[in-house]
């Protein structure tokens, strides 16, 4: 592929990010907003670019099925690329006429390379045009089928069967390819819910309240981002069950908690939130240049009561020594097998051997909290997996080891108020799949 910029064009800008997605292991959620100013595309044209993007990772799969039958001869990898984004318009976007598709291609394709890729680009874009797609009916094994359907890897979709079963696999296959709702929690150390939903209002975005969680709210017409009401620190971006784990920590004014992996800082600034900016709240990451992400929030919020650190939270409890916790989050790393809806990528990118090496880290990190955690104190575990593995067998292996670590009810608000551990699944209501259990800790 000739290294150019065809400038101002968005099927080029999509090409370049789906390429580097595959190639250069980059991430899409990053690339997009560099992506629209390298190619000086017009704010109107993000919604489209997004929609090529994420919907060409989210149907790989069902596109390639489609299109191996035309390719007949080794194609580069970028021009299987280009025909991937190219067919998901005619498929899947009908305010694309499938003929601006084929044509935008094959300028692409000439520009790119030369004037036989084009003609191969079109040959083969114009005779699934005119022969019809063919049918997922001709996969006989009902998970294959689903694989190829949902374009989830085989091996993905047999483990969710082995783990959760067919119908309820497939129920989170279906989700995960549907469009992630925008939702923002309220600062309400700052403001209130109607306040907040006043000022989006005024700037011209819909707001409306989550039925489950107060402080949440689904926003629509915008981008919220890029709104006063974020500048100015009255909300923050974040997924609505990424707001649970927060809940079942029970943090209060005055405490002194610590967020052992925090960066970006979605759930340090929410824990501040709750203590009403009031007590010590420390919020560690492994990575410096995250760790400043994390400053960056708590500034726009107005919480001064965050004190970040950057470094391995494996050894907090040397960096930590003397000091004993009322409240530890330990969200995490993990597979992200919960957030496919929001970052595609991640099906493809993980493999089988995954799970059992952030078992590891998970355990590690866990058996840290515990030396620093005060008798009776809370300590959440959180992940935005659905993954056994990574999930209750994380558990179940933590409390072998540690008696005195009780699993106590998850107080989450409302109706999702549950037994601890707690899973929930994307298909629930539409949020992240996530997983948060709370244990307290027996007086010695
Ligand atoms: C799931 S993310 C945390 C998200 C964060 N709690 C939030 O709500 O914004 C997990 C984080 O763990 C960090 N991390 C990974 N290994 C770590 C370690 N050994 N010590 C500290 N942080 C670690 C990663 O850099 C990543 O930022």
């Amino acid at each position: 592929m000739k290294k150019l910029k065809l400038k101002g064009n968005v099927r080029d800008a999509a090409l370049s990010i789906l390429w580097a997605v595959e190639n250069q292991q980059a991430y899409s959620n990053l690339l997009l907003n560099d992506t629209i100013s390298n190619y000086g595309l017009a704010d109107k044209d993000k919604g489209l670019l997004t929609e090529i993007t994420y919907g060409t990772l989210q149907h790989r799969m069902t596109l390639d099925f489609y299109l191996d039958p035309y390719i007949k001869k080794k194609l580069e990898p970028w021009v299987r690329t280009l025909l991937r984004l190219s067919l998901y318009q005619m498929v899947y976007l009908d305010r694309v006429p499938e003929r601006a598709a084929i044509h935008e291609a094959v300028e692409i394709a000439k520009k790119r390379g030369h004037g036989g890729i084009g003609s191969v680009v079109n040959g083969i874009l114009r005779s699934i045009q005119r022969n019809g797609l063919r049918s997922l009916d001709e996969i006989n094994d009902p998970t294959l089928r689903l694989s190829i359907e949902t374009s989830h890897p085989e091996w993905l979709i047999r483990r969710w069967i082995g783990q959760y079963g067919f119908d309820k696999t497939k129920e989170m296959a279906i989700e995960n390819n549907l469009v992630p709702r925008q939702t923002v929690r309220v600062n309400l150390a700052a403001t209130t819910t109607e306040d907040a939903i006043r000022a989006l209002e005024a700037e011209g975005l819909s707001a409306e309240r989550s039925p489950r969680i107060p402080e949440c709210l689904f926003v629509s017409g915008g981008q919220p981002a890029k709104t006063a009401a974020f500048k100015s620190g009255l909300i923050t971006i974040q997924d609505e069950s990424s707001m649970l784990p927060v809940y079942a920590l029970q943090p209060e004014p005055g405490m002194t908690v610590l967020d052992m992996c925090a960066a970006p800082g979605g759930k340090a600034t929410h824990i501040a939130e709750k203590m009403q900016n009031t007590g010590k709240l420390y919020a560690m990451d492994l990575h410096p240049h995250k760790v400043k992400l994390i400053d960056e929030a708590a500034a726009r919020l107005g919480h001064t009561i965050i004190k970040t650190e950057a470094g391995d939270a494996r050894s907090s409890g040397e960096r930590f020594d003397g000091i004993q916790f009322d409240r530890i989050l330990l969200d995490a790393p993990c597979s992200g097998l919960g957030v496919i809806k929001r970052k595609p990528d991640i099906k493809y990118t993980k493999s089988e051997t995954d799970f059992q090496r952030l078992q590891g880290v998970q355990l590690d990190l866990l058996n840290e909290a515990v030396y620093l955690l005060k008798p009776q104190g809370i300590l959440v575990y959180s992940t935005c997996t659905v993954d056994q593995e990574e999930n209750n067998g994380t558990v179940a292996r933590f409390l072998e080891t540690h008696p005195n670590m009780e699993l106590i009810p998850a107080a989450l608000p409302g109706s999702l108020r549950a037994d601890s551990p707690v899973q929930i699944f994307p298909q629930d209501f539409g949020g992240d799949g996530f997983f948060v259990a709370a244990f307290q800790k027996r007086e010695r």
